[in-house]
């Protein structure tokens, strides 16, 4: 087959507006070292976006990837553009595929939105019981860990119909919300500006692998392989290297609120913050290691994983039904 730029690279992605404006960043990025470079962008509608209620009862979450998965694995696509925070940690890649880049690590930080006109500025300012809408468990865990006395409501749909529910433009089933969760990062490619209140990492810890884009293709097509890999950023590499070991040791499932977040200090060193909490938030494990002599980061994710474990992790992941 011929390489690139004469080949044509075939991207599965998520239909969502998100998702496609994410792969074409990733093919602008893919043009500042092939600037021939001929692309296809396949969209997918996967059966986790048809869906509206609770993910869990479909599968949970890996949804999103399984079927765009399968769709690179048969040879119907080249390469598949993932948020590397939908990409389970509790099973490995389906046989054949592999991560060959990592792009860039964004503002990872979750921001809460109010509805327009509210007044609302902070997480303190709610009232007692507000309603704050998320679909992620990791998400209501922090917030009840923070501010047991409000309510967190689910919310299905792409970034720009949450937001018409916040604003009452569209029908919620009768809630009337006062805040929503999203990424920094996602709102920030969406071009979308809005005030909120920017949650700090001591309120809300990140997903493993938040604001990443992992760009996937097939081990046996290294021609795709090393046209990806032009556009890794190691560091980021190592970083959600850390975390995703850490995840893959904790053995979560999709009711399972787990964080992690792993940063490179100046001189290079890795930090791995890790948690792992209970429904609401009450009860939960944490953890903050170093890597002191800069070794490898999947050794750094698992010191991290046992430590959790060490601290009684298994049993608040147990603990929830699932
Ligand atoms: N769950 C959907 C999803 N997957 C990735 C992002 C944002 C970008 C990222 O963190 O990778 C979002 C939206 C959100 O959580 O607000």
């Amino acid at each position: 087959m011929a390489d690139f730029p004469e080949r044509t690279l075939r991207i599965g992605t998520r239909s969502s507006p998100l998702a496609l404006t994410q792969t074409d960043m990733v093919i602008a990025a893919l043009r500042q070292h092939e600037p021939e470079l001929q692309t296809e962008v396949v969209p997918v509608t996967t059966e986790a976006d048809k869906w509206q209620g609770d993910l869990a009862q479909l599968g949970g979450k890996g949804l999103y990837v399984r079927e765009i998965d399968t769709m690179l694995q048969r040879g119907d696509i080249d390469a598949a553009v993932h948020c590397v925070k939908d990409v389970p940690g509790d099973v490995p890649l389906p046989r054949g595929l592999i991560f060959a880049a990592y792009m860039e690590r964004p503002d990872v930080r979750d921001v809460l939105l109010f509805p327009e006109g509210s007044g609302y500025t902070s997480l303190a300012d709610l009232p007692p019981g507000a309603i704050i809408l998320s679909s992620a468990v990791r998400r209501k865990a922090q917030v009840l860990r923070a501010r047991p006395d409000l309510k967190v409501v689910r919310v299905r749909g792409a970034i720009g119909s949450r937001l018409e529910k916040l604003d009452g433009k569209r029908k919620l089933d009768g809630v009337k919300p006062d805040g929503m969760i999203l990424a920094v990062a996602g709102l920030a490619r969406l071009g979308i500006e809005r005030p909120g209140y920017v949650l700090s990492m001591d309120e809300m810890l990140p997903p493993v692998g938040a604001g990443v884009l992992g760009l996937e293709c097939r081990q046996d097509d290294p021609a795709v392989g090393a046209l990806l890999e032009k556009v890794n950023h190691p560091k980021t590499q190592r970083e959600v290297t850390a975390e995703r070991v850490m995840l893959h040791g904790l053995r979560g499932h999709c009711n399972s609120p787990i964080a992690g977040y792993c940063t490179t200090e100046g001189d290079g060193q890795l930090s791995l913050r890790g948690m792992v909490f209970d429904r609401e938030g009450s009860k939960f494990a944490n953890v903050m290691v170093w890597d002191e002599h800069q070794g490898d980061p999947a050794v750094l994710g698992a010191r991290a994983c046992a430590e959790l474990l060490r601290q009684g992790a298994r049993d608040i992941i147990e603990g929830i039904p699932h």
